[in-house]
């Protein structure tokens, strides 16, 4: 047995057992033991099942996904989204979850071929869509996004955007376009969100944003020029905040917190922080 949670390619949908997790528009059930089934007593229960996906092994157990046309009532049972297991609870059951999501998406989204609007089949073994009328594979979409941190010495640029929770400031971020390298779309995004100049960019590492399908870039980044122009519509508010007075911050398990922890764990010559991936 492999311990913690490996993905698969595909499981065989008609053989017996393993655990399931449930997911409809109100996110996963779970009840006092978390978002994990008995696949067997899952679907038992009065659900109306759109798709079922075989996803990985936890602890050498199988792992599928219901997909479920609407969110229907089991005894002591409710309904929780992503975000809220991203949170708070067991990281490793986060990630099933996390990685459920973007399966169940994409699967729900690739039932047609976009280039001749034929029906699409699972491809045998390997994660993918197939429409043998274009020959075309189309595969789970990930979307890379930049998210930096600029400083200046003691002070860190952050921003808000009008979809946070009240007061809380952020890192700047945003998807790369075509033709963009990682540091063309961070320069980019720096620049339309608060009109600001940065050199020195470095790469600090990544983090999997099934929010639903986000691939997290982080980097660092000197201020290199510029007064901060808040972007309208985007950007709510953007300051320098002194590394011994900071907002209320994003949550710990996200990459912006980490790149901000980081950076002020290293400038005041603290224990540096692990990013949660
Ligand atoms: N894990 C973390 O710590 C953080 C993650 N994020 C994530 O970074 C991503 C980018 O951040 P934003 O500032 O919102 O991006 P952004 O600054 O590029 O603006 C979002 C807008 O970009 C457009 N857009 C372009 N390509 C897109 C695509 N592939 N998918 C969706 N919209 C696209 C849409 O009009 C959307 O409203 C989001 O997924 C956000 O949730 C943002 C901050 C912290
Ligand atoms: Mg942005
Ligand atoms: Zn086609």
């Amino acid at each position: 047995m492999t311990p913690g949670w490996i993905t698969t390619t595909l499981l065989d949908n008609d053989a017996p057992g393993g655990w399931a997790v449930a997911r409809s528009r109100e996110g996963f059930l779970h009840d006092a033991n978390g978002p994990l089934f008995p696949r067997e007593w899952l679907k038992r229960q009065d659900l109306s099942v759109f798709a079922e996906h075989g996803i990985g092994h936890l602890d050498g157990e199988p792992v599928y996904l219901l997909e479920l046309n609407s969110a229907g009532e089991v005894p002591g049972c409710s309904w929780q989204g992503l975000r809220g297991f991203m949170l708070q609870g067991d990281h490793t059951l986060y990630k099933v979850l996390g990685y459920a999501a973007q399966i169940g998406t994409w699967a729900r989204e690739h039932r047609f071929c976009g280039s001749c609007g034929q029906a699409m089949a699972q491809v045998p073994r390997e994660r993918a869509m197939y429409c043998q009328a274009c020959d075309l594979r189309s595969y789970p979409r990930i979307s890379p996004s930049m998210i930096v941190l600029v400083t200046r010495g003691d002070e860190i640029l952050l921003a808000r955007s009008p979809r946070f929770v009240t007061g809380v400031y952020s890192t700047l971020a945003g998807f790369a376009e075509p033709g963009e390298s990682a540091e063309d779309c961070l320069i980019r995004e720096v620049r339309e969100e608060v009109q600001v100049e940065v050199r020195n960019i470095q790469y600090v590492g990544s983090q999997c944003w099934p929010f639903p399908h986000s691939m997290m870039l982080g980097f660092h980044a000197e201020y290199a020029g510029g007064d901060i122009v808040p972007q309208a519509d985007e950007i709510e508010d953007a300051q320098w905040f002194n590394i011994h007075d900071l907002p209320p911050l994003p949550a710990s398990r996200s990459i912006a917190r980490y790149l901000i922890d980081l950076y002020v764990a290293r400038r005041l010559g603290h224990a540096e922080p692990v990013l949660p991936g």
